[in-house]
């Protein structure tokens, strides 16, 4: 199989989504791998790098597009990239479909075999999303501090308070891979931290891993309203798989929050869980004021960390784009259940419940989409 490797375009994107080492493993087992110039230049990957390990560079995104009979990106293609959209063609990344209309439409009118890192799912767990969701839990207390120095719009409050001056609040919403994730660093930083969840099995399971350290909450409009009033920093990390982000924070508590205060709405590439995070930021002008509080929402935070995040991220995707080349895409979806489950658009249709739901389409089984190819293998 031809593997292409795109250039990200997205507003400092700095990942890309196979290294040296990925390439090596493709090679070995026979296949091809093409890498449009200065892909991996961002997290300290050169051309030269590449081509020592056995790829060839290409000058131009369309051609990687054209050639490849799988391209493998980090994030959402962006509309300059839905061009390059053919029927068949595997395409393994992030896609959060849910807060992606127009993306949705391209790939199934297309017929691009979408297959998203977000949904692939063993055990209830999210494989190919874990990794980033631990970078961007850790940085979102990282953040949120940083923005909650006056010189940079917030109240100008320390999260470990010095003695005989209060700690600073934060409120983790979601208790999953980044609100854990997020609820290390603020400790580590001194924070008095409260995690809000929907599962009381999810709330025992951190309260064994934190002990006192921390407080727990059953996510419920009042418990929510309440935390939210007294946050310094309130972080959103609340996930339903594949389906837009539930609103969680009303405008109206956002209004009652303390001048100054931050929210960073890590959910936000599943549309995000305040109501007042209305659009996505960029790494350039992450932040917005409304209200008063600062809102942080960029949906490709370890964008920023690429080095960490590009290692990160591939040591998970390359052993599953591995089996893909190596059984094509249909043997490879109906022999890995967790794989089968990333597919969310294929043969024209929308294949994943949850975004088909949201976004108004006819949910259409993957097995139903594709039942003529996979009769053929
Ligand atoms: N902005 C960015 O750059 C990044 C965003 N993310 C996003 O962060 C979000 C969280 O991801 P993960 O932590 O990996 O998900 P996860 O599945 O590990 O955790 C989600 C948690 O939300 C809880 N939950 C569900 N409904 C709830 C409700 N009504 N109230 C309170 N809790 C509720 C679940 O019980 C679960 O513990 C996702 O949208 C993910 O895509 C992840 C990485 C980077
Ligand atoms: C999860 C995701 O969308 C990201 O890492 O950018």
């Amino acid at each position: 199989m031809l593997i292409g490797i795109p250039k990200e375009i997205k507003n400092n994107e700095n990942r890309v989504a196979l290294t040296p080492a990925g390439v090596v493993s493709f090679l070995t087992v026979g296949h091809k791998v093409i890498v449009e110039k200065d892909a991996g230049i961002g997290s300290g990957f050169t051309n030269e790098d590449y081509i020592n390990a056995g790829a060839e560079i290409i000058d131009s995104a369309a051609t990687v597009w054209a050639k490849a009979d799988m391209i493998m990106k980090v994030k959402e293609p962006l509309s300059s990239e839905y061009q390059y959209f053919r029927p068949g063609l595997i395409l393994f990344t992030y896609l959060h479909l849910a807060a992606e209309p127009a993306l949705a439409q391209a790939l199934k009118e297309k017929g691009v075999i979408a297959v998203a890192y977000e949904t692939v799912a063993i055990n209830k767990t999210l494989p190919l999303l874990t990794p980033m969701s631990e970078v961007a839990g850790r940085m979102a207390a990282q953040i949120g501090a940083q923005f909650l120095q006056k010189n940079n719009g917030g109240q100008g409050i320390l999260l470990a308070g010095v003695p005989g001056v209060n700690r600073g609040k934060v409120t983790i919403i979601g208790g999953g891979i980044v609100g854990t994730n997020a609820a290390k660093m603020a400790i580590g930083l001194g924070a008095d931290v409260t995690i809000i969840d929907l599962s009381a099995e999810r709330l025992r399971q951190l309260d064994d891993i934190f002990g006192n350290q921390i407080k727990t909450l059953m996510s419920n409009p009042l418990n929510i309203a309440e935390a939210v009033e007294e946050a310094d920093l309130l972080i959103g990390a609340v996930l339903i798989p594949g389906a837009k982000a539930p609103k969680l924070v009303k405008e109206a508590m956002v209004k009652i929050m303390k001048p100054g205060s931050v929210i960073v709405d890590v959910a936000i590439d599943q549309g995000g869980i305040v109501e007042t995070c209305d659009h996505i930021t960029t790494h350039d002008n992450p932040t917005f004021i409304k209200h008063g509080v600062v809102h942080y929402s960029v949906a490709n935070m370890p964008g920023a960390v690429p080095r960490t995040s590009t290692i990160a991220l591939t040591n998970v995707t390359v052993p599953y784009a591995l089996q893909i080349a190596n059984k094509g895409i249909f043997k490879a979806i109906t022999e890995n259940a967790a794989l089968l489950l990333g597919v969310n658009a294929a043969g024209g249709e929308i294949t994943y419940e949850a975004v088909a739901k949201d976004l108004g389409y006819e949910y259409v089984p993957v097995e139903k989409a594709l039942e003529k190819e996979l009769a053929a293998i």
